[in-house]
């Protein structure tokens, strides 16, 4: 048991003397490294399809800090893409796609079986990674939950409000469902090529759950991520799963027995000590120190980073930032975070 990688452990269920870290986004612009191979890559996706340089971004921050996980180096709109929408970032603004928003576009999306045509060298990433990550380093694959992904899609855009899907949501309910379903079975057939390359655990990011409510949550947030984890998990017996319903608050209560996860990752907006209670008494929990330390640093980023640690260490626990690290942050404050995460190992 003991030889086991810290990050299964935690997933296991095994509170551990100093927790498990990584952090979204590690692999990003705050690092000069990164920001060198991007420039040779040209422009983001071109990165993210080119697995050399792919795995190279991933494991730039394992080789810097240590880190306990390396998540792959992607994004969770590549599924739309292979779904055949088309997908491109502007510089300094965010990604732009082309919009779902009658019969017609979402006719003209391809079927699920089509996307690894796409999502290929996705797979290669993961199967470079799997031979050159260090022994005790857990390699996490990852994708957008349907709803997340489904925002982008309806939109075009990042929104502040996801006000475009809640629209269609309201006004074409089976054109909105019919597209939640497509993306929770393309989703299922990409982390399960994703666990066949040798990702060990996945993770699945529901950055906009915080606005769906009641029966909404249910229908949009829940079931998804109950039908994507059960039939991962029907695949590959044993595969630990993490829900990332960001913003949920009060509806992370219950959140891992209603989906079947065995994680969940918490946003900084809720209280660890809260949490911890009402939460981690389902298995483990994974977070959630505010990213804005990452840049401010100090003395206040080791006293909260102290008191996530101590408000979690009566269970299972991985650390984490309760979103992702930002362009503007110091790598000084990251080593400092960590540093502190693990003062108490011998
Ligand atoms: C909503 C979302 C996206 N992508 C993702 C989410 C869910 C998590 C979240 O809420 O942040 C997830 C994501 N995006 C990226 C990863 C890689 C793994 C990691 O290091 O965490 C992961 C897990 C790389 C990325 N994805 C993106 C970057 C920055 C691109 C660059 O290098 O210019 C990275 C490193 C671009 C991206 N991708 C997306 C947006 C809105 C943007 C633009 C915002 C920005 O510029 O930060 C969509």
């Amino acid at each position: 048991m003991s030889d086991q990688k810290t990050i299964l452990r935690a997933l296991a269920g095994e509170t551990l003397p100093v927790p498990p870290v990584w952090m979204m986004r590690q692999a990003g612009r705050y690092l000069p490294e990164y920001r060198a191979t991007r420039a040779k890559a040209g422009d983001f996706l071109s990165l993210c399809y080119t697995p050399d340089l792919a795995a190279e971004v991933t494991l730039q921050p394992i080789r810097r800090y240590g880190f306990d996980a390396a998540i792959l180096f992607a994004d969770i709109l590549l599924v739309p893409q292979a779904l055949g929408a088309d997908l491109w970032f502007v510089t300094g603004e965010g990604p732009r796609l082309s919009t779902i928003t009658s019969q017609s576009d979402f006719d003209a999306l391809k079927p699920v079986e089509a996307i690894h045509e796409t999502l290929g060298p996705v797979y290669e990433t993961v199967k470079i990674l799997s031979g050159e990550l260090p022994s005790e380093t857990t390699l996490i694959g990852f994708a957008g939950a349907p709803w997340t992904v489904a925002t982008y899609m309806i939109a075009g855009r990042g929104t502040p409000d996801q006000g475009p899907a809640h629209a269609l949501k309201a006004e074409n309910r089976a054109l909105f469902s019919a597209l939640i379903d497509r993306l929770t079975a393309a989703t299922i057939e990409y982390l399960s090529a994703q666990v066949e390359a040798g990702a060990e655990v996945v993770k699945i990011f529901d950055s906009w759950a915080g606005s769906l409510n009641g029966a909404d949550f249910e229908d949009f947030a829940l079931k998804p991520c109950l039908e994507i984890t059960a039939a991962l998990k029907a695949r590959h017996p044993g595969l630990p799963v993490i829900g990332f319903p960001r913003e949920a608050g009060e509806a992370y209560v219950g959140f891992a027995k209603a989906t079947g996860v065995d994680c969940v990752a918490l946003d900084n907006s809720v209280d660890a000590a809260w949490a911890a209670k009402h939460v981690q008494v389902d298995g483990c929990v994974q977070g959630n120190l505010a990213s804005s330390h990452m840049v401010t640093g100090g003395q206040a980023l080791v006293d909260e980073t102290r008191a996530i640690v101590e408000a979690f260490s009566k269970g299972p626990h991985i650390f984490n930032l309760g979103h992702g690290i930002t362009p503007d942050a110091d790598p000084e404050n990251v080593a400092l975070m960590i540093e502190t995460v693990r003062e108490g190992r011998s």
